[in-house]
């Protein structure tokens, strides 16, 4: 099995996007079918979506668009500045801006007190906070964030690393989601494999990142 820290896996995603230029758009959109197809929707019908405003919550929207377009019940909690959101997370979120009344931005103790109450009613948490973006400790409203999330007992998927885990590492930066089922996108990651406690509840997706560029990034192989 190919193992990748955050940094490989990064330049493959950049090869792929600036040299293959397959849209980035797209990989976002397939990450999100990616963990849609592990979710039963005879079973789950009320969501919450908890995005931070990297691609790692550009995947978290478009998931929750996907839900929506099947009047699934979802709420959209945004951790972040929405100013410094990538593309691909903009345009996720004007969708579902036209599709979800729940959208709350949690910024103080009153949003965070009023999101661990509501997230006592859905039946499905997705942790589409950090990825492979995660790059110093977790401090601050997403530590408490995360505790909110672990301290209720719902079914729980993260969607690339759990939040709080260095993809590289293993290491915990901070509390780290404790989620039920791990959707790693395209390859293994390296801190993900090496703490079984996660290896094992996690799979690995297919999300259309083109051989070329695992091949050129990892083993130099170009035309
Ligand atoms: N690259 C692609 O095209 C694809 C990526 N996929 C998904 O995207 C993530 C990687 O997305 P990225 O935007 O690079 O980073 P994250 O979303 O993981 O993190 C967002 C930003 O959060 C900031 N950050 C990092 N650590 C912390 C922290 N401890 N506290 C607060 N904020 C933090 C950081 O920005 P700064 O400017 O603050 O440094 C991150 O940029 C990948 O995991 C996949 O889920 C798609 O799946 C495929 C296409
Ligand atoms: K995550």
């Amino acid at each position: 099995m190919i193992l990748v820290d955050k940094e490989k896996m990064r330049a493959i995603d950049s090869y792929a996007i600036n040299v293959l230029k397959v849209p980035a758009l797209s990989l976002v959109e397939r990450a999100s079918l990616a963990v849609l197809k592990h979710i039963n929707l005879n079973k789950f019908g009320y969501f919450a979506i908890v995005v931070g405003v990297g691609n790692n919550g550009a995947d978290g929207l478009a998931l929750a668009r996907n839900l929506l377009a099947r009047y699934k019940d979802v709420e959209i909690y945004i951790l972040g500045d929405v100013e410094k959101a990538s593309e691909e997370f903009r345009l996720n979120l004007e969708s579902c801006q036209m599709l979800c009344e729940e959208i709350f931005y949690v910024q103080s103790i009153e949003d965070l007190e009023e999101m661990e109450r509501r997230l006592n009613n859905v039946n499905l948490i997705v942790d589409a906070i950090f990825g492979t973006g995660l790059n110093r400790p977790v401090t601050g409203i997403y530590a408490t964030v995360v505790s909110i999330i672990n301290n209720v007992m719902k079914y729980k998927i993260s969607i690339d690393i759990p939040s709080g885990l260095d993809a590289s590492t293993g290491q915990d930066l901070g509390e780290v989601v404790d989620s039920d089922l791990i959707v790693t996108m395209q390859l293994m990651k390296k801190g993900i494999y090496e703490r079984e406690i996660y290896k094992k509840k996690c799979v690995i997706e297919d999300i259309g990142i083109p051989q070329k560029a695992i091949d050129s990034v990892l083993y130099g192989l170009v035309d």
